[in-house]
């Protein structure tokens, strides 16, 4: 038998240790939710298929990540599912969030951190009472050209992918009806414990919310004036000014300008540039404390021409690359040496 010097041993089991931290520094847990009845517009139930054919799981592996994809959900179909006062398909919404719910908690059990990929916006309420059911102190970074805040009450449109936060907010409890199949869902964020990046179309009742909660926004406005890297530096600072906290980023792909991201339903002029949507990927994956990443709004069907599925799709997956440790000025491996000849 060989035998090895102790301090061999030490290099060693200091290497395994590197290439182990380097290898497991991610682990993504994927869930597949094609989903499109919280709005109207048939085709974004096909955004996991599309985001997952851009190179998802080989480019995240590609950079060292660690990924279970567990497939797409299953959601049956709803029949005689009535409006309810506005809200339009309530029993299928709430029945699709409650499985979306209960798969996010089995990838935050199982360790990862979790990729729910849309699907429309409404799926962030089973994402988030999911992920909350674990990490029950966590902060909601949500990067979207609309604020989702509307109650069933205020709700121009009926669409339940325009409301979302409104049943998760505690402080906005008291203000929102039971809907069939919602009756599992219990607020579990503070309005303290949200930020908005990237507003630019709020409905007057979403507006008159977010200031009566007093809730951090970062319009279209702040990120013109302070710029993205102040805008990250102040939303880290407002989640973070007391514990450090689990982050739950809800990413809608409209949040990008639409000349980017035309694949999608309600598309905003004016948006978010490339470089300022990687940056906000970026940034929260240098903090650690990113826990749950939603992709949502990614809808082919709106697409004119298949390069705009392709550019929509991509860009969605370097957001993902971004959310775990791919930074621009490139990388390499902890044990890495220049070949001699
Ligand atoms: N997830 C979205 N794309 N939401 C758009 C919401 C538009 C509008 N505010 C509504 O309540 O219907
Ligand atoms: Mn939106
Ligand atoms: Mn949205």
């Amino acid at each position: 038998m060989m035998k090895m010097h102790s301090h061999d041993t030490a290099r060693a089991a200091l290497r395994l240790f590197r290439t182990l931290l380097h290898q497991q520094l991610h682990s993504v847990g994927i869930i597949g939710a094609p989903f499109c009845r919280g709005q109207q517009r048939d085709g974004v139930q096909h955004g996991p298929d599309v985001i997952r054919a851009a190179g998802l799981v080989r480019k995240l592996e590609d950079q060292g990540c660690r990924v279970k994809d567990y497939g797409n959900l299953k959601f049956e179909e709803v029949t005689n599912d009535q409006p309810i006062g506005r809200p339009k398909t309530p029993r299928a919404v709430g029945l699709a969030n409650k499985q979306v719910a209960d798969a996010v908690q089995k990838i935050k059990k199982d360790g990862h951190t979790c990729v729910m990929l849309g699907g429309d916006h409404s799926l962030a309420i089973g994402s988030i009472h999911g992920h909350a059911a674990c990490r029950p102190e966590l902060s909601v970074v949500w990067v979207d050209a609309h604020a989702d805040i509307n109650t069933p009450l205020t709700t121009p449109t009926g669409n339940i992918h325009g409301q979302p936060m409104s049943y998760l907010i505690h402080e906005l409890h008291d203000k929102i009806p039971v809907l069939p199949n919602f009756s599992w869902i219990q607020p579990c964020v503070e309005a303290k414990d949200i930020v908005y990046i990237g507003l630019r179309d709020v409905d007057p009742e979403e507006h008159y919310i977010l200031k009566y909660l007093g809730i951090k926004t970062f319009s279209m406005t702040e990120v013109d004036r302070l710029g993205i890297a102040q805008v990250m530096e102040q939303t880290c600072d407002h989640v973070f000014s007391k514990i450090k906290k689990p982050i739950h980023l809800s990413f809608d792909i409209d949040a990008l300008d639409p000349s980017l991201a035309p694949a999608t339903g309600t598309p905003v002029t004016g948006g978010l540039t490339y470089r300022e949507g990687v940056y906000i990927t970026e940034h929260l994956c240098q903090t650690g404390l990113l826990s749950a990443i939603d992709l949502v709004e990614v809808n082919p069907k709106q697409a004119t021409r298949d390069e705009e599925i392709k550019l929509t799709a991509s860009v969605a997956v370097d957001l993902l690359l971004g959310c775990f440790g791919r930074v621009r000025e490139g990388s390499h491996g902890a044990d890495y040496k220049i070949p001699e000849p």
